[in-house]
């Protein structure tokens, strides 16, 4: 059984909930109570109904507070556990959890629970779960509910990131200043905390690094070299990501795979041949191939084990790391006109120490207008104005064809116990209406989408 070390399992503790999350559910339920039935309109009627009947099963979502350690008088029942989707393969997720009899963790092998996707809530890796009818000799079980995210990734889909690290390389490719600006302002644009690490120091000298690290330093930002190659700081890159949930992300051939394989190997290494004759015996079983029947998806044509692989790997000194390098492209779509400068830390910079001092205009774009503060004397202020042109031309183009930008930008689903979550939108559905005129509206099409979305996923039926 592979061993899950201490330090990992007290990643598996609930966080609390953030106010602005509270707010936001209380939003909804005020919206909800809008909703009131239209003789005139009874398609919407019977929509309005599924969201109540979906919002009535995210009811049953458990309280979180009471499963974990705050509350011990109250403990789960043995066939219930919580715990880490460490893995999602095909229509299959391992979810480590904390094993009641013998000390330590064990991984379950779990099928999601249909009534999850009726209300469209996604279970992603990093996501933590309530997981009911336990077998603990075969450990087995299935995903019954999924606790609230604090963050959620979507390439890879990763749940809970606590960290980014964004990668460059010192040569092979060199570092390119607008490419790093890219990659920093979609690092920036996800609000999740990020390290910037320049990779094959090996490469270059030492007159290179300093002169590097100060360029990187105006910037904003605290640069930590390292080479894959010659392992020359990877501890500190190990003790920045110790008991967190990391992403690496950057551009091509700067070695973040390299960088992956080599975090993990001393955790593959020890643990390896007891994962695969864990493996074995599930593989064995009759249960296993069941997962395994119907290679391609009738309803969506594709293969049903292609989606979605995606594994958090436990590093040694705790914490995971997502086994697959996210953002190869960065697309800037959470960021608009109004929010790009809040990304260049050096204008957030002039706007603090120049308060209370403020620009002109209240929509100030920073654009060198009389009266604006941000002044161009800074070396990525050509690398803001471009990245502005970019995103405008990006907005317009979405304002003539849909109607409005906010839009096409994010789409707000419903995710747990009825919090209405924003994740960026990746492909336009044609078929989706444009009318965003009432809350009401807006809300039972965010449930339509989600509904027309389950068709292209599959998910196990309460089978067990
Ligand atoms: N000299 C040197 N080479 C390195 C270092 N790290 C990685 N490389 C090499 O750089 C090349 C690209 O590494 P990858 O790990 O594939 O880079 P990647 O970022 O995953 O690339 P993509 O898969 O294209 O996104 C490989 O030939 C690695 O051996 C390093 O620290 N020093
Ligand atoms: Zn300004």
């Amino acid at each position: 059984m592979p061993i899950i070390s201490p330090i990992s399992l007290s990643l598996l503790r609930h966080r609390p909930l953030p106010p602005a999350t509270l707010l936001l559910r209380r939003f909804v339920s005020s919206a909800l109570d809008e909703l009131n039935p239209n003789p005139n309109r009874p398609h919407i009627d019977k929509n309005v109904q599924k969201v109540k009947e979906s919002l009535k099963a995210l009811s049953l979502s458990p309280s979180v507070p009471r499963l974990f350690e705050s509350d011990p008088s109250r403990p789960l029942d043995p066939s219930h556990a919580v715990g880490l989707v460490s893995v999602a393969q095909a229509n299959f997720m391992r979810v480590v959890v904390e094993n009641p009899v013998e000390s330590g963790g064990t991984e379950l092998l779990c099928v999601v629970r249909a009534v999850l996707k009726k209300i469209g809530r996604w279970v992603y890796v990093g996501d933590r779960v309530l997981v009911g009818s336990v077998d603990w000799k075969d450990r087995r079980g299935m995903i019954e509910n999924v606790f609230e995210r604090g963050s959620v990734v979507l390439d890879p889909p990763v749940a809970n990131v606590d960290r980014l690290v964004v990668l460059f390389s010192m040569d092979w490719p060199k570092p390119e200043g607008f490419t790093m600006t890219r990659f920093l302002v979609e690092a920036e644009s996800t609000g999740i905390p990020f390290s910037l690490v320049m990779n094959k120091s090996d490469l270059v000298d030492e007159q290179a690094l300093t002169s590097w690290k100060t360029r990187l330093q105006s910037w904003g930002y605290d640069p930590l070299f390292c080479s894959v190659e010659s392992k020359k700081g990877l501890s500190a890159l190990e003790t920045i990501m110790t008991d967190q949930t990391t992403v690496i992300m950057g551009p091509s051939g700067v070695g973040k795979s390299s960088l992956i394989n080599v975090l993990r190997s001393s955790q593959r290494d020890s643990n390896e041949e007891e994962w695969e004759k864990w493996l074995e015996t599930i593989y064995g079983t009759k249960w296993f191939h069941d997962q395994r029947v119907g290679e391609v998806s009738k309803r969506s044509g594709r293969g049903k084990h292609t989606t979605g692989n995606v594994s958090l790997l436990p590093l040694v000194g705790g914490g995971y790391l997502a086994d697959t390098p996210g953002f190869n492209q960065p697309s800037l779509l959470k960021v608009t006109r109004k929010s790009l400068a809040q990304t260049f830390p050096e204008i957030r910079q002039m706007l603090t120490t120049c308060q209370p001092e403020k620009c002109l205009f209240n929509n100030c774009l920073h654009l060198g207008e009389r009266g604006c503060i941000v002044k161009g004397d800074w070396e990525r202020y050509p690398y803001y104005l471009q990245l502005l042109d970019e995103i405008k031309i990006r907005e317009e183009f979405q304002l003539r064809t849909l109607g409005t930008k906010r839009e096409s930008t994010v789409r707000y689903k419903m995710g747990e116990m009825g919090v209405k979550q924003a994740e960026p939108r990746l492909d336009l559905k044609k078929h989706r209406r444009q009318s965003r005129k009432r809350v009401n509206q807006s809300l039972l099409d965010d449930m339509d989408y989600n509904l027309d979305e389950l068709s292209d996923l599959d998910y196990e039926e309460d089978s067990f």
